[in-house]
């Protein structure tokens, strides 16, 4: 699915402005990487992208038509939301939870069929947490839960995947594991929509990067063109390096020593 931001601007009630006059598209199958200090409004970029917030200005198209023409329903199915955190409420299981990605294609007095539990099922092998299928969602880890969400929006099949830092809470293999599957996904004609504190994982991603500061998106670009020293210095404000590591086969960005 093709999606396009259209001089969008977004103030929440207090009148604070998060953003303002912001423009940017991305391609079926592309994966675009939002960067920005704490409280830039990366994620109430998600959530207005997500239909989930209402723009005070501007417009947000898939495929050229405006999410304020679409249903509820219709967009639940086309994305696909991982929230940053999110507290957990009933004991689900893990499975019956993943199975829930599947509401917007049940029927409101209808049950899953045997075709979205197979779905479930897969989505639950292809994330690799098939052992806590039969835990309550309420007693497993944050990172596990991290894991659950991402198996849940993998079941729902959406065209747009947005995701709010999924790797924050993950350790250094799933973290790996996770960027992976993302690169998987957008490979499949998923488009993603991603944020992070992590620069370096862009370089396993190579995505391309819009920098939000200022509440604008002051560039945007391919991971080479973005991920550079100065431009980290402007959204961080802090040194880094970036260079070439042969071993590993790609750029690296790493913090230095700041005295
Ligand atoms: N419900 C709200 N009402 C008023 N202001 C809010 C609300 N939620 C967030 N904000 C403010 O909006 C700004 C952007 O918040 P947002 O969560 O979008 O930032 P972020 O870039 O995702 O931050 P982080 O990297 O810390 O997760 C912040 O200054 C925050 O304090």
């Amino acid at each position: 699915m093709r999606i396009e931001v259209r001089d969008a601007s977004f103030s929440y009630p207090d009148h604070k402005v998060i953003f303002d006059g912001l423009s940017f598209s991305l391609e079926k199958g592309e994966i675009l990487c939002i960067l920005g200090a704490n409280g830039a409004g990366k994620s109430t970029l998600l959530n207005s992208i997500g239909g989930l917030f209402q723009l005070s200005k501007g417009d947000i198209l898939f495929d050229g038509q405006s999410i304020r023409s679409l249903g509820q329903l219709e967009i639940a199915k086309r994305v696909g939301y991982v929230p940053q955190s999110h507290l957990p409420t009933f004991p689900y299981s893990v499975f019956e939870f993943v199975l829930m990605g599947r509401t917007p294609y049940i029927g409101t007095f209808s049950s899953p069929s045997d075709h979205d539990r197979a779905i479930a099922e897969e989505a639950i092998e292809t994330i690799g947490i098939a052992h806590l299928k039969h835990k309550p969602y309420t007693e497993i880890s944050g990172g596990e839960m991290q894991l659950a969400m991402f198996a849940r929006v993998v079941a729902q099949q959406p065209e747009l995947l947005l995701l709010d830092e999924p790797t924050s809470h993950l350790d250094f293999g799933n973290q790996i594991r996770t960027l992976e599957l993302i690169g998987n996904l957008s490979q499949k004609g998923f488009s993603v929509i991603i944020t992070s504190h992590f620069p370096d994982h862009s370089f396993l991603l190579s995505n391309k990067i819009g920098i939000l500061k200022d509440g604008r998106i002051i560039d945007i670009g391919s991971v080479d063109e973005m991920i550079t020293e100065e431009n980290m210095k402007k959204i961080y404000g802090i040194d880094v390096r970036v260079a070439y590591f042969e071993q590993a086969g790609r750029k690296i960005c790493v913090p230095l020593r700041q005295n």
